[in-house]
């Protein structure tokens, strides 16, 4: 499903890589967390599944795309199959709940009509049905995750990357936000999540990539946080 092969990735105002020599698979269906410290190469190795940043050297894999040979036209395909959500949410603030989600679906122009039918059962199965008048300010931080996380799989991407999507939130919400990623996870999409949250990593038990400084210096198959 995801696979690099020797990456290494290196900012043109930045002097040393912020990835090195990384071998990785991911395979269908799998959760992984990638922790370590801030700067270690999480939300590159994030950027470059996207093909928003290009290795320096190496081979990215993702579903049947061969990422850093992909042409510029076949970049918005592969962004469809590869949904995001952030810490910061990202929400169209002038747009209600329900219309961020149909926006992610008109902008690949999804007829009205199955717009009507889909909107509303993602925003179901996130836990929103009833707020899908509301707008971006009128709703907690939760449930602006929700949001960002019904308009991440309203096209059903076979991989959701999350990066700290629970970084502004209490335990308690964070907990929930980790349920919905699990739900979305056991439906089949392969979930990738960025986390400096120990207690979720430790709970959950699934696939940690650890990464420092670049390298990936951990890949355990139902992992903890660690020591560090
Ligand atoms: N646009 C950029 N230009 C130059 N260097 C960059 C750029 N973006 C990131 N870096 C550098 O690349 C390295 C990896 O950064 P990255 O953002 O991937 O880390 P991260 O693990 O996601 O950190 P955090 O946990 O804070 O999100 C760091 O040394 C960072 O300073």
């Amino acid at each position: 499903m995801i696979k690099l092969e020797n990456v290494s990735m290196k900012y043109k105002a930045s002097s040393r890589p912020a990835l090195s020599g990384l071998n990785l698979e991911v395979d269908k269906g799998e959760f992984a967390f990638l922790i370590g410290p801030s700067g270690s190469g999480k939300s590159t190795f994030f950027r470059l599944l996207l093909k928003e940043d290009k290795p320096t050297t190496g081979e990215v894999f993702v579903g049947e795309y061969h990422v850093n040979r992909l042409k510029a036209r076949m970049v918005p395909r592969l962004r469809q199959s590869v949904g995001c959500v952030f810490q910061d949410f990202r929400l169209l603030q002038q747009k209600s709940v329900a219309d961020n989600v149909a926006f992610a679906l008109e902008v690949i122009g999804k007829q009205p009509q199955v717009i009507r039918k889909v909107v509303p059962e993602v925003l179901d199965y996130v836990g929103l049905s009833g707020k899908a008048d509301r707008m971006p300010n009128e709703l907690s931080g939760g449930e602006m995750q929700r949001v960002a996380i019904a308009r991440a799989i309203v096209n059903r991407p076979l991989v959701l990357l999350a990066d700290e999507p629970t970084g502004n939130l209490d335990p308690e919400t964070s907990e929930e936000i980790v349920d919905v990623l699990d739900r979305v996870n056991r439906r089949g999409t392969t979930v990738l999540m960025a986390t400096h949250d120990r207690h979720i990593v430790d709970a959950m038990r699934r696939r940690v990539l650890e990464f420092d400084s670049g390298h990936l210096v951990r890949n355990d198959e139902r992992g903890v946080y660690g020591i560090g």
